[in-house]
């Protein structure tokens, strides 16, 4: 018989039950105890639902009290030497070591390979002594086995990944570390094996990324480390999100199963599998229904690829599930009342494709005909969307053809636009600025659910806005920030807000996906062509900037962010969509434009996020990436001085990507990752304004004037005054007021003392 099984489940509840508890112990208005109740409590219904959906194989241990990959370096002792001082095993020290406290940093935040999941970069060194800590998948295990009968696969991130996701270690020292990791791996194997676990899936990702053969080595000396030490417990070396490209050596691993990507990468693993067959004694975990988008799957084709699987695998050694872990999807489609019958009877959430994958099995199992009604009617449901009125709109279909061999540029280059807007924005050294958003409060997330509800009118609601945008650019004067923002008041998220104002989105009431620790985000539903019907931004940016003489920077979505924190159709590529957006964009920036709003910032912090894994698509990728950036921000007149930012991503290796998007200035992060942005630039000559950020703004942690200045210094050794603006790392939503004045006001501080210093060094040096 085939199983069915899955990778991974959403952690945060159908109503983002996770995320309230959490951030309500953090807050001290519950204790430990009523924490791990609540999360209890949600766990065992999380087991039990995918029990009930008939899954055979559930995952264990893939839930999360913040993030799985910090959860892995804590459990092997990856502590950073700054939090070494606390009890290893206590919240406090994990949560610390993912939000920051008063006197210690964060460690690093960064992207989950392509996806919008960040996970907390474990910090090794050379000469770290790693040691099991606790084997955390042991009681989540147990739980199952006890409350629910079930005989759960826990869920493991691999060493290999693991080292390799994190940082602070020579390379060289590579080899010595995952010596040290496997034996502690293998306790926690043992323990399980001894508990009763029959399989444990570990996770390899980094298989789907660009390997060397060294590479290859080590895992192949780690499994058989592994494999010579373990009797019954069967080892599902799982990789997702890509093919993997030692298809031979990967499956030629000594262990039980392997869990490969039948979805993405057009099918290479499928033609591998074909070309080189599969080892007779091992599993094939088959990844058929895709964990990374929402829609309904083509359950035809999956079948068809399922039995061409089984004339290669035995059937008791096929195993039917997702792409990867559901953590990267919403959890269900039942609760969305208020979407278009149409556009939901096409989706499907993490509870949906669990039904899929069962309903998969069993077509296995029993034969196609007895799942043949199923499929037809879900066929049926995707034929709907796919040929309704919402994919045809002429005219913004014409307007793509237009551009089609166009390029966008410039009117004018760089150099001579930097002296056109020296002279008319008139702005100092080192201008200080913002990323965007200030402190969602509360109070503002409420105003904004009364007006949702029909509490408040459209004008109360507006009036609400305007009372926040005006307190703040009084507030924001008073600090002395050089170039203001009107603060984001109006919207719920960067993407969302653009994808609710815009035609061919949908957006839904519970469709939540963990975005970083307790933080969650709704990302819209792309369905159908877009099209923009009015102004998005224009009241609320030309309000702030009737109250001030400062500049007001204009803040926008860019189309490659937009679109990839959304969910989108697969009826047309990814870069007509993106075109789409673009061409929305471009007529708001002209709207600004023409209500004097002459600097637009335009995000795209999800550009590099999006790069693809494999190196032969991603110049393709950097390339549209620019054009759609250029199709929407080129344009505009030369006094208009666009913005551009980018955070919590690696940007060495697309610099020049960075570059061609022809942003008069960029702000990075830079300060969460710890300066290290700062050494790119010593290689890289780069021309353009550029802020990188002075201090991390996910931690409650309020940094010192001096702190900043030495970030300020630091870029300035590599950076020409001339061209450094002065910024935070993000933007300022999950800040509170406090917090965020008295962190501004300590970065205007530290711009001011810095400018001093700059312009007393060029008298001294013109005298
Ligand atoms: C910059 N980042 C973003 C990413 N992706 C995005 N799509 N958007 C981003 O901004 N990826 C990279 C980073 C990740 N960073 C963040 C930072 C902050 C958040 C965040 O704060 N998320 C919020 C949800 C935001 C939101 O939509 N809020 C709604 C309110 C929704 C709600 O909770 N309503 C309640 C009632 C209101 C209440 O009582 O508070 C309800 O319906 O019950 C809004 O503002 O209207 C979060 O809470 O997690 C995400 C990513
Ligand atoms: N303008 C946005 C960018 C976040 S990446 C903000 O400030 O929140
Ligand atoms: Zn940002």
């Amino acid at each position: 018989m085939t199983k069915s099984s899955n990778l991974g489940y959403p952690r945060i509840g159908e109503k983002r039950e996770w995320k309230k508890a959490l951030e309500q112990y953090w807050k001290g208005n519950i204790g430990e105890q009523e924490l791990q109740t609540e999360l209890e409590n949600l766990r065992l219904y999380d087991l039990k639902k995918q029990k009930d959906l008939g899954i055979d194989l559930i995952p264990v241990g893939d839930f999360s009290l913040y993030d799985h990959v910090l959860d892995t370096a804590v459990m092997f002792g990856l502590i950073p030497e700054r939090f070494q001082h606390q009890d290893e095993k206590s919240l406090q020290t994990y949560f610390d070591i993912a939000r920051g406290n008063k006197d210690a940093v964060a460690s690093e935040m960064t992207k989950w390979f392509n996806t919008n999941y960040h996970y907390i970069v474990p910090e090794v060194s050379s000469e770290t002594e790693p040691r099991l800590v606790e084997n955390r998948l042991l009681p989540y295990f147990l739980e199952a086995k006890e409350k629910h009968g079930i005989i759960g696969k826990p869920v493991l991130l691999g060493p290999v990944s693991l080292l390799k996701l994190a940082k602070g270690y020579e390379n060289k020292d590579f080899d010595k570390l995952v010596e040290k990791l496997v034996p502690l791996y293998i306790q926690v194997l043992q323990q399980l094996e001894l508990a009763g676990a029959e399989w444990v899936q570990i996770d390899e990702p980094i298989l789907a990324t660009t390997l060397t053969e060294y590479d290859i080595n080590v895992f192949k000396k780690v499994y058989q480390s592994i494999d010579s030490k373990l009797s019954s417990l069967n080892v599902l070396l799982q990789t997702y999100f890509e093919s993997v490209d030692h298809y031979e050596e990967v499956v030629s691993l000594p262990v039980a199963g392997i869990g490969l990507d039948f979805v993405h990468d057009e099918g290479a693993n499928l033609e591998a599998l074909k070309k080189y067959g599969f080892p007779a004694d091992k599993s094939l975990a088959a990844g058929i229904i895709n964990g990374r988008n929402i829609w309904k799957d083509d359950l035809n084709t999956s079948l068809t690829v399922l039995e061409t699987l089984r004339s290669f695998v035995n059937e008791d050694r096929l195993i039917v599930q997702p792409s990867c872990s559901l953590l990267h999807v919403p959890v269900t489609v039942e609760t969305e009342y208020e979407l278009h019958p149409q556009l939901k009877n096409a989706l499907a959430f993490a509870d949906q494709k669990l039904e899929e994958i069962n309903l998969l099995t069993e077509g296995l199992n029993k034969g196609r005909q007895t799942v043949e009604k199923k499929l037809t009617d879900q066929a049926h449901c995707r034929e709907q969307l796919w040929k309704s009125a919402s994919r045809n709109n002429e005219d913004v279909q014409k307007e793509v053809e237009f551009w089609k061999g166009v390029e966008p540029t410039r009117e004018q280059h760089f150099a001579k636009r930097q002296t056109i807007h020296q002279n008319f924005f008139n702005l100092p050294l080192l201008p200080t600025t913002t990323i965007g958003s200030l402190p969602q409060t509360t109070d503002i997330r409420q105003g904004r659910l009364k007006w949702r509800r029909g509490d408040w009118s459209d004008a109360d609601y507006q009036d609400f806005v305007e009372a926040n945008i005006k307190e703040w650019v009084a507030r924001q004067e008073e600090i002395g920030l050089d170039v203001l923002i009107h603060g984001e008041f109006e919207r719920n998220d960067m993407v969302e807000f653009f994808g609710e104002k815009l035609d061919g989105f949908a957006f839904t009431r519970y469709a939540w996906v963990q975005s970083y620790g307790s933080r969650c985000v709704k990302p819209p539903i792309i369905y159908g062509d877009i099209a923009l019907t009015e102004p998005m931004t224009v009241k609320e940016i030309s309000f702030a900037q009737s109250l001030t003489e400062k500049p007001v920077k204009g803040m926008l979505t860019g189309p490659i962010t937009i679109l990839n924190w959304s969910f989108v159709r697969e009826d047309i590529s990814e870069f007509d969509v993106t075109k789409q957006i673009a061409l929305a964009l471009q007529k708001e920036i002209r709207a600004l434009e023409e209500n004097q709003i002459h600097m637009i910032q335009v995000d795209e912090p999800a550009l590099r996020e999006g790069l693809p894994l494999k190196p032969k698509k991603q110049q393709q990728y950097l390339d549209e990436a620019v054009y759609a950036f250029k199709l929407a921000t080129s344009a505009v007149k030369n006094e208009t001085q666009i913005h551009t930012h980018m955070c919590y991503s690696e940007f060495g290796e697309i610099m020049n990507t960075i570059d061609e998007l022809d942003a008069d200035v960029i702000s990075i992060e830079a300060a969460r990752s710890h300066g290290e942005l700062i050494a790119d630039f010593e290689e890289q000559s780069y021309e353009k304004g550029i802020g990188l950020g002075v201090y991390d703004i996910h931690s409650p942690r309020v940094p010192e004037v001096e702190e900043m200045e030495r970030y300020i210094l630091r870029a300035l050794k590599v950076l020409d005054p001339r061209q450094f603006w002065v910024n935070p790392d993000c933007g300022l939503k999950t800040r509170d007021v406090t917090e965020t004045t008295e962190a501004l006001t300590n970065m205007v501080k530290a711009a001011h003392h810095v400018r001093e210093k700059v312009e007393q060094k060029s008298m001294a040096n013109k005298g």
